[in-house]
Order: C-alpha cells, then structure tokens, then sequence
C-alpha cells in the first residue's frame, strides 16, 4: 500500500496528468480480511490529492464481475466532464 500511495501520488503530480481522472479498484472485497475502502482511503492518502484530481475508488470482485462495470462507469463520466470544462474553458479564450 505504501509503495501504491507513492505511485499515485507522483504520477497525479507529473503537470501533463493535471486534471486527469483516476479510478482506484478495490479489488477482492469478497475476501473477509480485504481492506475496507475507508481504510483504503486513508493508507493511499486519497484526500490529499491535488483537488484538481477527479478520482473514484470502486469496490470489486473480479471473479463474480461485482463492481467492474460500475467502475468503469464512474469513470466514463469523470471523463466526459472533464472534457466538457476542457471545452468551455477553450470557448472562452
Ligand atoms: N477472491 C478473489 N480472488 C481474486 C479476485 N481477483 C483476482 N483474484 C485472484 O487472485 C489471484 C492473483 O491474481 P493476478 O491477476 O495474478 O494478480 P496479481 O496482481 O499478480 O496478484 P495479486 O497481488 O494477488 O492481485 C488469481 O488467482 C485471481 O483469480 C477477486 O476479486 N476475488
């Protein structure tokens, strides 16, 4: 999880990635000892992403298909809006 942290952390603060959504998949919560997603949360430090990151964690299981499409959705939409801001911030140069 540190190692994760880390990663997030500095691939959401490389400048070309401003902005860009992030899906975090908590994957194998049908595991009784799988983290919970605020503990999640809090080991990855989600809260102190830069607020101009949009990022969603999704709970999965990846052998039932729970949550994937979900997830997939959720992150669809961060996109589409994103792309909209883009536009509209683009209009009023
Ligand atoms: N119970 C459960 N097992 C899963 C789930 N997703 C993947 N697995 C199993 O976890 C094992 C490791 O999966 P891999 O795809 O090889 O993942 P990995 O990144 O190499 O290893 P992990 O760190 O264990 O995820 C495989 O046996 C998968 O079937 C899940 O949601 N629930």
């Amino acid at each position: 999880m540190e190692e994760a942290k880390t990663e997030l952390h500095k691939i959401t603060r490389i400048s070309e990635n401003q902005g860009v959504p992030v899906l975090i998949v908590a994957n194998k919560q049908d595991l009784r000892n799988s983290l919970s997603l605020s503990e999640i949360e809090k080991l990855l430090a989600i809260g102190e992403l830069s607020s101009s990151t949009p990022w969603h964690l999704q709970p999965t299981c990846a052998i039932t298909g729970n949550g994937l499409k979900e997830g997939l959705e959720k992150l669809h939409d961060m996109i589409i809006k994103r792309r909209k801001m883009l536009r509209q911030q683009k209009k009023k140069r």
